[in-house]
């Protein structure tokens, strides 16, 4: 948030955040949701939200023949709220793709790299965003970064097995983020949180996570434990870490360079403090 923002009361603050993300939603829902698709993934969090409202907006004369694949308990709740069809990515035939999946982030840095998971949904969302021809970003003005780590500094979640959460936190010191955490459960609940698939989320702060164009700059990530990594080399490594179910750094190529299985989206659409929407990627199609 910029300081003529942040001056704001918070009241005023909070409006502004959520009208950014109303109209993200909309310009993005508008722009990527063609009425011939019959497939839409649905990821999470309150930006999700706004994307639902947009696309029951449609009217069922649009919405009728299309199908909506949740990435957990919330967006399994909003479509069925919504009067949306409902069906679940276990169920897509084998060889088909989604036609499109919307969700947001809680970090977008300028190579469209995202981190995801604030919510604890990001195994799901990573699977429904990969099972699409084409994700789309939806977010407020806050998750706009150079690099990812510079405005979201909770750390990466990271979905673990709660028997090898110890190891791996190990692990994560070893890697250089020293303020690695098992995210606790909600107010009221005692013990970590539980994901949608039985999980814990571990919080992993790193420094800013430099990009390819970083090097001509002569920023390069030192060693292992400085903590200074590359987001493609920190994403490898986790991934391998032995009880990672997956990480919420969603990187590699985007949907526009691979036919399928991209964890990147095409586009991300911010809302933005003065009204207006900035696209990133491609528009609409
Ligand atoms: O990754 C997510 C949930 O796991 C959400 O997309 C992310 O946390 C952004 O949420 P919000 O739209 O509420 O800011």
């Amino acid at each position: 948030m910029s300081t003529s923002e942040s001056a704001l009361p918070a009241q005023e603050q909070a409006r502004l955040v959520e009208e950014s993300k109303r109209l993200a939603a909309f310009q993005a829902v508008k722009d990527h949701l063609l009425p011939s698709y019959t497939k839409i993934g649905i990821g999470s969090g309150s930006t999700v939200v706004y994307v639902v409202d947009a696309i029951a907006a449609l009217g069922p004369a649009i919405t009728k023949s299309m199908t909506f694949y949740p990435t957990g308990a919330q967006s399994e709740e909003l479509i069925e709220a919504a009067g949306l069809n409902l069906a679940y990515i276990s169920k897509l035939p084998s060889g088909t793709q989604l036609d499109v999946a919307f969700d947001g982030a809680d970090e977008v840095d300028d190579d469209l790299n995202l981190i995801k998971g604030g919510g604890a949904c990001l195994w799901q969302e990573k699977i429904v965003a990969a099972a699409a021809k084409k994700f789309v970003c939806v977010a407020d003005f806050r998750k706009l970064s150079p690099r990812l780590g510079t405005a979201w500094k909770k750390g990466i979640p990271i979905e673990v097995l709660p028997m090898a959460a110890p190891r791996v936190l190990d692990a994560l010191k070893q890697m250089g983020s020293h303020g690695a955490r098992i995210r606790p459960g909600l107010p009221g609940k005692a013990g970590a949180i539980v994901t949608d698939n039985g999980m814990w989320i571990i919080d992993a702060p790193f420094a800013p996570l430099l990009l390819p164009k970083d090097s001509e700059k002569g920023l390069h990530a030192e060693n292992e434990s400085s903590g200074v990594w590359t987001v493609d080399a920190l994403a490898d490594r986790l991934i391998k870490l032995p009880g990672v179910a997956e990480i919420g750094l969603f990187y590699g190529q985007s949907g526009l360079e691979v036919a399928s299985g991209a964890q990147k989206p095409v586009a991300a659409y911010f809302g933005m403090a003065d009204g207006s929407v900035e696209v990133r990627g491609a528009g609409a199609s």
